[in-house]
């Protein structure tokens, strides 16, 4: 479901859809902290610094992370099933559940929402940050009209009138591409893609500054995937929006977005401008990943991408040193023993690998 939520600080009058982002709202850089590597000379919209979430049972899923998002930017999180990715945007809203242990900070707009009473993080949710689930039928309620739906956000959180809230969530159908009418029909009523465009209608009902989108395409058919990642992206360049999105499809996220962190066991491993991360990964995990998806234009991973053997480590007993090792076809006898920190690999990119940065290894002194 996409989190419910009240109003928030920087709220607008009345229905809108195309926010003209005000550049001045957005504050000077703080002294300290954040993504050593962001070269904005703004406060990011989202700043995440050493952000920790542990579960209950002891699963370490996200371990570390640091990163930024501005707005106006599209940042993706790539990386294999069960690397902590919907942990990650889960946690920047405070969707956890109870008992998850979560340190670091989730500075949004400059605020923490790790340290925000409750009555506040309601308020950020919706119009400081929504989610884009992936399945729309799962998260959209099969017993109301969808109009209905996407307006009860608008009349709780921005105390619109029933009627305004109708015609705000009527102009936002439109918005995403489906005929203000459509707003009576009941999901089952529309086909997969349509659900979808009404669960990014209903993400932008209260205008946030920021949208994680979770695997937005993945339950869709090629065309309409392509139809629905033009709209996100169109959406964002209009309206000056953050976005993070994530999937496990390196090529969709490279085509999508500006920058890509690709996650292994809880980490940011590599980082970087996406089309170079996707096309020249320097992480040996990113170019695992990066294997397993053809390219158009390359015939020869086009017809045989290539899969990582193995699977990613149990996050409640990881391996010791770079959680990769044991997958690692270039991995060093020390990778066992010690991890790597992210380090610049090349101008604006960072990769965790003793192969990257300063130290050069002889091929002779590689372990496999
Ligand atoms: N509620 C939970 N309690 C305990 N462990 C959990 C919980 N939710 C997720 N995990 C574990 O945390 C790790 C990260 O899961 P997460 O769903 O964040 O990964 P993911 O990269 O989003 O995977 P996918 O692409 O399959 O959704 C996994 O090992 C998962 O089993």
């Amino acid at each position: 479901m996409v989190p419910r939520a009240a109003g928030h600080r920087h709220r607008r009058r009345g229905p809108r859809l195309h926010p003209v982002r005000a550049r001045g709202r957005i504050r000077p850089q703080p002294q300290a902290g954040g993504d050593p590597l962001s070269t904005s000379t703004a406060q990011p919209l989202l700043d995440v610094r050493d952000l920790e979430v542990t579960y209950a049972g002891g699963a370490a899923a996200v371990r570390g992370v640091n990163l930024t998002v501005n707005a106006g930017q599209k940042l993706g999180i790539a990386g294999e099933s069960g690397c902590g990715k919907s942990t990650l945007a889960l946690a920047l809203l405070r969707l956890l559940p109870s008992g998850t242990r979560v340190t670091g900070e989730i500075l949004l707009d400059g605020e923490d929402v790790l340290t925000m009473k409750w009555g506040r993080v309601r308020a950020v949710r919706w119009a400081g940050a929504s989610i884009v689930f992936q399945g729309a039928m799962h998260s959209l309620n099969a017993v109301h009209r969808v109009g209905d739906q996407i307006a009860e956000p608008i009349l709780l959180h921005r105390k619109a009138t029933p009627a305004g809230a109708r015609k705000k969530a009527g102009e936002l159908l439109e918005h995403v591409g489906l005929p203000a009418a459509r707003a009576s029909a009941y999901p089952h009523e529309l086909s997969g893609g349509q659900r979808q465009r009404v669960m990014i209608a209903m993400a932008l009902a209260c205008d946030p500054r920021l949208v994680i989108a979770d695997e937005p395409t993945t339950a869709l058919d090629v065309m309409i995937q392509a139809q629905i990642l033009r709209l996100i992206q169109q959406l964002v360049s209009e309206q000056e929006l953050g976005l993070m999105m994530i999937s496990h499809d390196l090529a969709v996220l490279s085509d999508t977005c500006d920058r890509l962190a690709v996650m292994y066991a809880g980490r940011v491993v590599e980082e970087g401008p996406a089309r170079q991360v996707y096309e020249d990964a320097q992480h040996p995990y990113g170019q695992a990943l990066s294997a397993a998806f053809p390219r158009i234009g390359d015939a020869g991973s086009r017809f045989a991408p290539r899969g990582l053997p193995g699977d990613p480590p149990d996050p409640a007993a990881l391996p010791s040193g770079c959680t990769f090792h044991p997958r690692c076809a270039v991995a060093l006898d020390s990778c066992a023993a010690e991890d790597q920190a992210l380090r610049p690999a090349a101008p604006d990119r960072r990769a965790a690998c003793v192969h990257v940065g300063p130290v050069a290894v002889p091929e002779e002194a590689r372990s496999t």
